[in-house]
């Protein structure tokens, strides 16, 4: 692994179920890498593994075989608290179900994952406070996630995601529940925050609009890795379409 690349996943496989029982191979030997400072999307049709794969790169869930290295760690290797760690510290995550603490306020849930790692208030405060004003919402900060709306709620959850600056933003469908004016303001500021801030980003998606934000589309066919698209020079409505053709040559 060059020091270029946050992600190297090789020989990825997730079987599920115990051996005496029906089992469903999901994952059947992927191999990608991501650059740092890279936007890449994993795309594939329902049920091709896209949320699997997530799983496995998050340390959510775990390989039946192969490697997973993010930032220098092999988190297959890793166990207990260095797992602990390696999410609170190296993974930024956004959902598309905002996932907030429904009692926190929005100053108080961009802070947890500062709290976490017992960083002092006074960093804390700056640190929440520059990264609401890169997401447009230092004027909610003391708000509760009930009063806010959709698009207010994922940028919160976008704030909280890269406030400890993790090696890698992972999103799972976070336009899925957006309507399209806040899916499309999101992606501008994944964009900016990927472009200013050098912060890599992989997002799992079927809509061919959010992935025509991304820089790199990887798409899952049987358990693998497919094909694979660039942006290159294309302004994004090309690559829009190139997109949907793409998505045409799949059986869905
Ligand atoms: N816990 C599980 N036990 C057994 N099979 C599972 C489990 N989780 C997922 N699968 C199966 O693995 C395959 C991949 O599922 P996954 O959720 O990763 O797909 P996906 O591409 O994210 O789908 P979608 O776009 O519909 O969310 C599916 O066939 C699914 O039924």
């Amino acid at each position: 692994m060059t020091t270029n690349t946050v992600v190297s996943v090789s020989g990825l496989e997730k079987t599920y179920g115990k051996a005496n029982e029906r089992q469903y191979t999901a994952l059947k030997g992927l191999n990608f890498t991501v650059d740092s400072g890279e936007f890449v999307g994993i795309m594939g049709a329902s049920g091709s593994g896209k949320t699997t794969l997530l799983n496995m790169l998050s340390t959510l869930d775990t390989p039946t075989k192969g490697d997973v290295v993010v930032n220098g760690h092999d988190v297959t290797k890793m166990r207990g608290n260095q797992l602990a760690d390696f999410r609170a510290q190296e993974v930024g995550f956004i959902f598309q179900d905002f996932n907030l603490l429904e009692s926190l306020t929005a100053e108080e849930n961009i802070g947890l994952p500062l709290a976490l790692k017992g960083t002092p208030s006074k960093v804390m405060d700056q640190a929440i406070h520059e990264v609401a004003e890169t997401l447009s919402i230092a004027d909610l900060l003391q708000k509760y996630p009930a009063e806010l709306s959709g698009g207010q709620k994922q940028r919160v959850a976008a704030a909280r995601a890269i406030v400890h600056h993790p090696a890698i933003l992972m999103g799972d469908e976070p336009t899925g529940a957006l309507d399209s004016t806040s899916a499309r303001e999101l992606l501008d500021l994944l964009t900016t925050i990927n472009e200013q801030q050098k912060m890599s980003v992989l997002l799992v998606t079927h809509d061919p609009f959010s992935a025509s934000f991304c820089q790199r589309i990887l798409f899952i066919k049987d358990g693998q890795i497919g094909s694979e698209l660039r942006r290159g020079d294309q302004d994004r409505s090309t690559f829009y379409q190139g997109i949907l053709n793409e998505l045409g040559t799949f059986n869905e």
